[in-house]
């Protein structure tokens, strides 16, 4: 198994070649704390959201905003060397953009997720926004492409269909697999349900595996 794609369940294809032109990336290991500052950030945006604030306070917070990100500005790196997306035991993997949800499973068969829709993925009327579901379900197909053994492949299409209103800050699940292999092409399916079971929006996915120096 390469360095590059390890993960903790030591699925994945170890040919370089086979990952298209993927840089080699070796997975950053995130600081005790870096959890709680990926979560800081997610609670600022949840309020970025939820909140209307006097423009004196928008002044002060520009300011405070800035004089942080200037304290973040010389530790800059390039792709593949941020903790940010490489740490799964971390909601979200430790990345801000992604859906802060943590690994139920992870296995050759499939993976699950487990999270919420944060406030600021609110779309309207509680309901989470149907981009960010669709972000949701991109990101599963990923990992479990690569938990099921196969090289990177990338995302051809995504059919989601919005079975239910699938509602913000309340605990959900995700699960997703490959159903059926052709060549390059992989067949995924997944379902969102809540923890009653019931669907809230159900994914097909096809995922092309990347042919020699495709980016
Ligand atoms: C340590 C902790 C964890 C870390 C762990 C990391 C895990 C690892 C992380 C990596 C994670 C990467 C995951 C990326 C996920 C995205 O990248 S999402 C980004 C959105 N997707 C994209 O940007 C893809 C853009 N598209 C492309 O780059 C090119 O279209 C592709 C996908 C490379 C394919 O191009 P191509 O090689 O020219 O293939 P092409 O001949 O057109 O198609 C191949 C076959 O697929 C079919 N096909 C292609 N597109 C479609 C379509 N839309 N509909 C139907 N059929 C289609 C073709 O008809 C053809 O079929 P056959 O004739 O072979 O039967």
């Amino acid at each position: 198994m390469s360095e590059q794609l390890q993960t903790d369940t030591n699925a994945g294809d170890d040919v370089y070649e086979h990952h298209g032109g993927f840089p080699m990336f070796t997975p950053v290991k995130a600081g005790p704390n870096y959890a709680d500052f990926v979560e800081s950030l997610r609670r600022l945006q949840d309020l970025a959201v939820s909140t209307h604030i006097p423009d004196d306070v928008v002044d002060e917070a520009i300011a405070r905003i800035d004089a942080l990100s200037d304290m973040l500005e010389p530790h800059r790196v390039p792709e593949g060397k941020s903790p940010a997306g490489f740490n799964t035991h971390l909601p979200g993997r430790g990345s801000l953009l992604l859906l802060p949800w943590q690994y139920e499973k992870r296995g050759a068969d499939g993976v699950r997720l487990r999270g919420k829709f944060r406030m600021f993925h609110r779309g309207g009327n509680r309901a989470a926004h149907g981009g960010t579901i669709a972000l949701l379900f991109d990101d599963l197909f990923g990992m479990v492409v690569h938990a099921s053994g196969h090289p990177i492949a990338r995302t051809g299409y995504l059919h989601v269909n919005y079975r239910n209103v699938t509602p913000i800050e309340t605990d959900l699940v995700v699960e997703g697999r490959v159903d059926r292999v052709d060549g390059r092409k992989l067949m995924c399916t997944a379902e969102l349900e809540d923890l009653d079971g019931n669907i809230l929006a159900d994914c097909e996915a096809l995922m092309i595996q990347l042919l020699p120096g495709q980016p």
